[in-house]
């Protein structure tokens, strides 16, 4: 049964093709259309997009009733498998004591000593959480592990909620080879990822990269995990300059990572290495971190004048941000990191979805995935922050409640 949805006050597609028809330069990134329709196949294909007054007949109708709807967002970074709480860790960091990813081994203890069917009912309501605010694809990162058995379980779960999922052994190095540093970097590049690609369990590998005094791995490290990951055919990820001016922008660029996330403290260089990355690696903001560990905030204006391809994501993870919603990361990034509304959004959904190597556009042939608004344009996600006006659009259930 085809279903074709209208009364759609404002449809963004990310459709470059429908950019001419605008000058705003908001409406041509976003490719608006408005007063549109979508129809949609019984498989969740989209099969035609335009405005609602040449829309074609479908087996059913759904009217919307004036909202807008949106590319589903892409949640391009999170670490959603984990137990524990660290909420005293956050209220400490409120007055004054700074984040240093020592907190993460508080995370691996409550990991390792929860039962695969704790870890499964947390991740699956992280998720849900999240359809609930407009994300309809997620990628789900490792790293409370770090031992193999850990490591893989962690994928698993993950694997069962989204295929996107990253290996993140190299988060940092556990306790228990806290005086043997480079034996985890072997354990990790050997029989840890051996046995992660045997099993198939992960797309990409992710490693957090930082000046050597820090907890997580320097640049020689995080080069040999990377290397190993690359020869295992997996995609790559960077956590880079979350914590200081470390190396990970440039290993990502030059090693051609799809992603480099954080980006809090950027050189020049690492600039100039992210604009000549332009079309391989994206700099992936997660505004949300800044604000919960009272970090300064990157320039996004200045990347975006620059010309580097910039993503936002939530990070949702217990240490450093436990936020699962990118309505408040699109918010942030207007309000502090000079981003348009429409940049935000773009940010949030096509850019997100090329660091994941998909697409996010509302376009014949291309999956629907849809989020509605509870207001009639995107401009309200930033203007009415806080407020839970995006929602997943579920093509077989009623809108209006
Ligand atoms: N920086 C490394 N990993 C997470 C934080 C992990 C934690 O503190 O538990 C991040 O993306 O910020
Ligand atoms: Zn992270």
């Amino acid at each position: 049964m085809s279903l074709l949805l209208t009364g759609i006050a404002e449809l963004t597609t990310n459709d470059p093709a429908r950019a001419e028809r605008h000058t705003d330069p908001g409406d041509a990134l976003l490719g608006i259309v408005r007063d549109a329709a979508v129809v949609v196949s019984a498989g969740g294909v989209v099969e035609w997009v335009g405005p609602a007054a040449d829309a074609p007949d479908a087996d059913e109708r759904r009217d919307l009733g004036g909202r807008a709807v949106v590319p589903g967002f892409v949640d391009s970074h999170t670490h959603l498998v984990f137990a524990g709480d660290r909420s005293a860790e956050f209220a400490a960091r409120m007055t004054g004591t700074p984040y240093d990813g020592g907190g993460i081994a508080v995370s691996v203890a409550a990991t390792r000593g929860a039962t695969d069917d704790e870890l499964r009912r947390l991740v699956g309501h992280r998720v849900a959480e999240m359809r609930a605010q407009g994300t309809t694809t997620v990628e789900i990162k490792s790293g409370y592990g770090l031992t193999l058995d850990d490591e893989l379980r962690s994928l698993r779960v993950a694997r069962e909620v989204t295929p996107h999922t990253t290996f993140l052994g190299a988060h940092v190095v556990p306790p228990e080879f806290a005086s043997r540093r480079s034996d985890y970097v072997d354990l990790v590049t050997g029989p840890m990822l051996a046995a992660v690609t045997t099993a198939g369990l992960a797309e990409s590998i992710d490693v957090f990269c930082e000046p050597r005094s820090s907890h997580a791995f320097d640049g020689e490290e995080s080069r040999a995990v990377l290397e190993a990951g690359r020869a295992a055919g997996l995609a790559l990820r960077v956590h880079g300059n979350q914590l200081g001016h470390g190396p990970g922008v440039q290993l990502a660029c030059e090693l051609g990572a799809r992603s480099v996330d954080h980006c809090t403290y950027l050189e020049p260089t690492d600039v100039e290495a992210l604009v000549a990355a332009r079309g391989t690696t994206v700099a992936t903001l997660l505004p949300g971190v800044e604000f919960s560990t009272r970090s300064p905030y990157p320039d996004a204006r200045a990347l975006l004048d620059a010309g580097v391809d910039v993503a936002l994501a939530s990070d949702c993870n217990p240490g450093t941000c436990y936020s699962s919603s990118i309505p408040f990361a699109i918010a942030l990034a207007v309000r502090e990191m000079g981003m348009t509304p429409a940049e935000a959004l773009h940010a949030a959904t096509a850019a997100s979805a090329r660091s994941l190597g998909l697409e996010r556009r509302v376009a014949p042939g291309l999956p629907a995935e849809l989020a509605v608004l509870e207001a009639p344009s995107h401009l309200h996600l930033a203007y009415r922050a806080g407020v839970p006006i995006a929602r997943a659009l579920e093509l077989r259930a009623p809108v209006g409640g």
